[in-house]
């Protein structure tokens, strides 16, 4: 399979070596600096109507701003395409191509494990589309609100699990733990607890772990009595509302 990724920042950057690893040949089309950075990942940087010639699919990992100047090169390109960005919903982006679909992923595509919902079923090229996006992660098609309302959790995630992560080994580092075993052991952790909530849904994980009158729930008192919890679900939740209206 060969693909043309448009843009080479944070994510069009991780899409092309999940891709790399998942055996995809990948060619590249972005403006400098990263053009320059792309070479040095190793991967071939060609303009963009030459970028888009013989391959199966188009992915497109430019700014929200940049998305109308970018479709607008690839009007008459018959090769179907997909794009990353937040807020360019699929109304705008049918005007300049048929085969179009919005796709939602986060960097964990790098390490080909990532959530990517896609709007919508029907856009003329789904098995292409499935089969791409399937090397980086789970595919999931949903509804275009659905996409955007999922936005928060999925495309935005990895930061907002990274300050869980980040907050809890600097807990441990106080407390006079190393920080390489402070990470290590956060880590694992998480680990253990994403395999048991494939078994287990959080209320019942929650009371496996909780020994009445023990050390948990007084911790996890306290931060309910913080907001912590509920300010997390407020704003994730308002963002989510927020776009996907
Ligand atoms: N980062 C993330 O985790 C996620 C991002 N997204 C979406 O993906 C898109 C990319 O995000 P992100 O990677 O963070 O952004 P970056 O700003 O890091 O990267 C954007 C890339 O697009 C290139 N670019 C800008 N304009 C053009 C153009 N006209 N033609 C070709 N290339 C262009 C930039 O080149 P240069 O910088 O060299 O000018 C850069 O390589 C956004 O729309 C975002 O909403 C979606 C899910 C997750
Ligand atoms: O922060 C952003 O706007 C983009 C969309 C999801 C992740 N990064």
């Amino acid at each position: 399979m060969k693909v043309c990724l448009i843009g080479y920042g944070k994510l069009g950057s991780s899409i092309a070596k999940g891709l790399r690893n998942a055996g995809v040949e990948v060619t590249v089309s972005t403006l400098p600096p990263t053009d320059e950075w792309a070479r040095e990942d190793g991967f071939s940087v060609v303009p963009m109507r030459a970028c888009a010639e013989g391959v199966d699919l188009i992915i497109v990992a430019v700014p929200p701003s940049a998305v109308p100047a970018v479709m607008k090169e690839l009007r008459g390109v018959e090769v179907p395409i997909t794009s990353t960005a937040a807020l360019v919903k699929l109304g705008e982006l049918k005007k300049y191509a048929d085969k179009v679909y919005r796709v939602m992923p986060s960097v964990t595509v790098e390490v080909n494990s990532s959530p990517v919902l896609v709007a919508e079923r029907g856009g003329g090229a789904d098995s292409v589309v499935e089969a791409v996006w399937g090397k980086l992660g789970k595919v999931y098609w949903v509804n275009e609100r659905v996409l955007d309302a999922a936005l928060p959790v999925v495309g935005s995630g990895p930061a907002v699990h990274a300050e869980y992560f980040r907050s809890a080994v600097e807990a441990l580092v106080a407390s006079g733990v190393e920080r390489s075993l402070a990470e290590e052991l956060a880590r694992e952790s998480i680990i253990g607890t994403i395999k048991m909530l494939e078994k287990y849904d959080p209320y019942k994980l929650r009371s496996k772990v909780e020994t009445p009158g023990g050390i948990t729930v007084e911790m996890l008192l306290k931060l309910e009595e913080e907001g912590v919890f509920g300010k997390i679900a407020k704003v994730l939740g308002e963002k989510g509302r927020e776009l996907s209206r």
